[in-house]
């Protein structure tokens, strides 16, 4: 059976994250699923113990002494030695800014193809087919490449599914200083979490608020349901730039992509180029005093009002359900 490698960025903290589940669920589809980790030292047990749980049949564990300091060059030199070795049929990483670097520069070195932002993955007669959706989620794309492995960004949330519990054999090797050019990291700092509310990308929920919130006090609104539901805040790019939200909350075209079980929009009329950003959300909810207006021509569940009557109470039923 062919092999399929997922990269696995650890948190942090050291910690394996929760995109890593889909990523292996992705290559355990194609074949077994290799985990491939690049550290600057060692591998702790519940590490290698969450990568089993999460379905990586053998770890391929690679240490960087110049890991802080390169950007993401030891990443690439460790990915093009896990193909070598395992001689995958596809390589899948995370869908966000580094794994698209990465996938870029890797597939550059081995000369193979490679899909950005896939919202599926499927074998067909040993051949990896990736699933891409595009203009707006008016059209899907399937891919395929016809040499090297197939190397593979993943939507968050888009994979659903895991793959089976195992325990994991790791191999492990020590990576010689990388013989390509680098950016040298001078000096770093953290960004600061504000906010309690999960990550957008990675949210399983999502209330996004758009100009029909009419104003940034309006705007709390979004973020009271958002609190209710456990969810990630997002918004239309009319209320990014009426300056209710910053705009790392827009979703959309220019914004980020959101691929939740459960996606809420309030006051947003559905343009295209918001579709593009959120249409593969599982299930759509919509709220709007429009009845013509297009985001209803996607939603699972739309309600046809005023968001200022209505929200509260959705608010309101949500907080006696806990009760
Ligand atoms: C190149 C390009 C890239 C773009 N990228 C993005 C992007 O990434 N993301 C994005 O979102 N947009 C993007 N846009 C903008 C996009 O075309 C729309 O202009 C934008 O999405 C509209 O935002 P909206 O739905 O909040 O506002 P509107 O289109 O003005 O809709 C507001 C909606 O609120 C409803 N409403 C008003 N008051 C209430 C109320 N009290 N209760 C209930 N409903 C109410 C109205 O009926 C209306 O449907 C882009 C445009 C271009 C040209």
């Amino acid at each position: 059976m062919t092999n399929a490698l997922a990269l696995i960025g650890l948190t942090p903290d050291g910690t394996v994250p929760p995109a890593a589940a889909a990523l292996l669920a992705g290559a355990a589809r194609l074949g077994t699923p290799v985990a491939v980790v690049v550290t600057g030292g060692a591998l702790d047990e519940p590490t290698i113990s969450a990568l089993g749980a999460s379905g990586a049949r053998q770890v391929l564990h690679y240490t960087a002494d110049d890991l802080a300091e390169s950007l993401l060059t030891p990443v690439v030199d460790a990915l093009a030695a896990a193909v070598e070795s395992a001689q995958p049929s596809a390589v899948l990483l995370e869908n966000v800014i580094d794994g698209r670097e990465v996938a870029g520069r890797l597939a550059v070195r081995l000369g193979s193809g490679m899909v950005v932002d896939i919202v599926d993955i499927r074998d067909q007669d040993g051949l990896p087919v990736a699933t891409t959706s595009v203009l707006g989620g008016a059209y899907t794309v399937e891919s395929v490449t016809d040499g090297g492995p197939l190397i593979a960004t993943v939507r968050q949330g888009a994979i659903e599914g895991t793959a089976a519990a195992v325990t994991a054999e790791v191999i492990s090797a020590a990576l010689p200083p990388s013989a390509m050019p680098s950016a040298v990291v001078e000096s770093s700092n953290d960004a600061q979490v504000t906010s309690g509310r999960p990550e957008l990308r990675a949210a399983t929920r999502v209330v996004s608020g758009g100009r029909g919130l009419q104003s940034k006090e309006n705007f709390v609104l979004v973020e009271q349901l958002a609190d209710a539901l456990g969810a990630a805040v997002g918004a239309s790019r009319a209320a990014v730039d009426a300056g209710y939200v910053p705009q790392s909350a827009q979703v959309g075209q220019t914004g980020v992509t959101v691929s939740p079980q459960l996606y809420v929009a309030l006051g947003i009329s559905g343009a295209i180029q918001h579709r593009a950003g959120m249409q593969t959300a599982k299930t759509i909810v919509a709220i709007n005093r429009d009845p013509d207006a297009p985001i209803f021509d996607i939603a699972d569940f739309g309600i046809v009002g005023d968001v200022f009557t209505v929200v509260p109470q959705i608010i309101e039923k949500i907080g006696t359900a806990a009760r």
